[in-house]
């Protein structure tokens, strides 16, 4: 048993990945200042220090005080929209924050002068406008988004702090995380919501008017951007790997996080109406910048060298598993009763 401290363990992924591993058998300690997670989002038996990334001290603390062995880094900023809009706010919370993180790890270093490892949560718009898709890992790196920037720049300050002070980390990028815990207790609650499916949903909960669909002007089949769209659950297993990695000596590296197949917002939208049984009302907008129009996942190297096996590979099964939670709790976990 390792013990694991977990940055942004309230918010979405966060809170799916803590259930995982501590079904491997980790403890598990979150850091969270709650600006966009949930406490009832943590199920029993995890530490929890409330602490903004922001505050290099109590980030030193909170490492000297659990001393974990392995730390998974979640807490960000998330909207790539807001981030074209206030990139100040982006970098200062999202690279400034990291690197308190990484700075903290090597003033609180091991008897054997070995920083703990990291898993960090980056994400496939490092890539930007991809020319090779599916994308593989090697791909030239140009995101179209601040936000994208942010998770690059702090993906360079971990090689630079690896090849100097040895740093073990693993990057896991991210394609587009959708759906809910299989329990239906846990799910999406995002307080700026954003995302496509979420969006459906709640539409179709008759919360919004109707879905925007933005652009449909892209090179695309059918105009509109294609993502590939990955169960929060299989994201939380390939954790589970990447930290058992790190804790076996495994060298950096950084490993896609997708299926490999692409859906554009139409069909996305299309699935929404199959599951929830009616047709969600949408219109056409503009594009939002910073959207790429293609983001697809080259995952053959996390499936060979960590094992990884994703058990949900159909978009209606991950819309259904998101619908499963926004029906019973439509309003989060703010009206969750438990
Ligand atoms: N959701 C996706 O589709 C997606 C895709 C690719 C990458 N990612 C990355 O995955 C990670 C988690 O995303 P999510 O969807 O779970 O987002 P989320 O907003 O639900 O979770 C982020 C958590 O970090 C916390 N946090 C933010 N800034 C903090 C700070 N300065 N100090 C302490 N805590 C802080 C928030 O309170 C929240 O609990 C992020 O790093 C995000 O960039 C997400
Ligand atoms: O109301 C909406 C919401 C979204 N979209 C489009 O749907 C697609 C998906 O958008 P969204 O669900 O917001 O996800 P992304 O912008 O692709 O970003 C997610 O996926 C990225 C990885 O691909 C991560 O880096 C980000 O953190 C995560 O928010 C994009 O083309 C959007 O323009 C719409 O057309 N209408």
């Amino acid at each position: 048993m390792s013990k694991l401290l977990v940055t942004g363990g309230a918010g979405y992924i966060g809170s799916h990945t803590v259930r995982a591993l501590q079904d491997a058998n980790h403890e598990v300690v979150v850091l969270d200042n709650f600006s966009a997670g949930h406490l009832e989002a943590l199920p029993d038996g995890v530490a929890i220090v409330q602490a903004d990334l922001l505050d290099e001290e109590a980030v030193r603390a909170a490492l000297r005080d659990h001393q974990p062995d392995a730390v998974v880094h979640f807490a960000a900023l998330i909207e790539v929209g807001e981030s074209m809009s206030d990139p100040r706010r982006f970098y200062r919370n999202n690279l400034l924050g990291s690197l308190n993180l990484a700075n903290a790890l090597l003033d609180t270093r091991t008897a054997e002068n070995t920083p703990v490892p990291v898993v960090f949560s980056s994400t496939a718009a490092v890539y930007g406008e991809a020319e090779v898709i599916p994308i593989p890992e090697d791909a030239p790196k140009r995101p179209t988004s601040v936000y994208g920037e942010t998770k690059l720049s702090f993906e360079h300050v971990l090689s630079a702090y690896d090849r100097a002070y040895g740093l073990p980390h693993i990057n896991l990028r991210y394609f587009n995380v959708s759906g809910a815990h299989a329990s239906g207790e846990i799910g999406e609650a995002h307080p700026n919501k954003t995302h496509l499916i979420e969006l459906a949903l709640l539409t179709a909960l008759g919360q919004r008017e109707k879905m925007k669909i933005f652009g449909t002007d892209y090179p695309t089949p059918d105009g509109t951007c294609v993502r590939d769209y990955i169960h929060v659950d299989d994201l939380a297993s390939a954790h589970v790997l990447a930290v058992q990695a790190l804790l076996d000596g495994s060298p950096s590296t950084a490993y896609n996080v997708g299926l490999g197949h692409g859906f554009s917002v139409k069909e996305v939208l299309d699935a929404a109406d199959r599951v929830v049984g009616t047709p969600i009302p949408r219109e056409i907008a503009p594009r939002r910048p910073g959207d790429p129009a293609f983001l697809v996942a080259e995952s053959s190297r996390i499936k060979a060298e960590l094992g990884w096996a994703p058990q949900y590979t159909d978009l209606d099964q991950i819309v259904e598993s998101a619908w499963r939670w926004h029906r019973r709790y439509p309003h989060g976990f703010e009206k969750a009763t438990r």
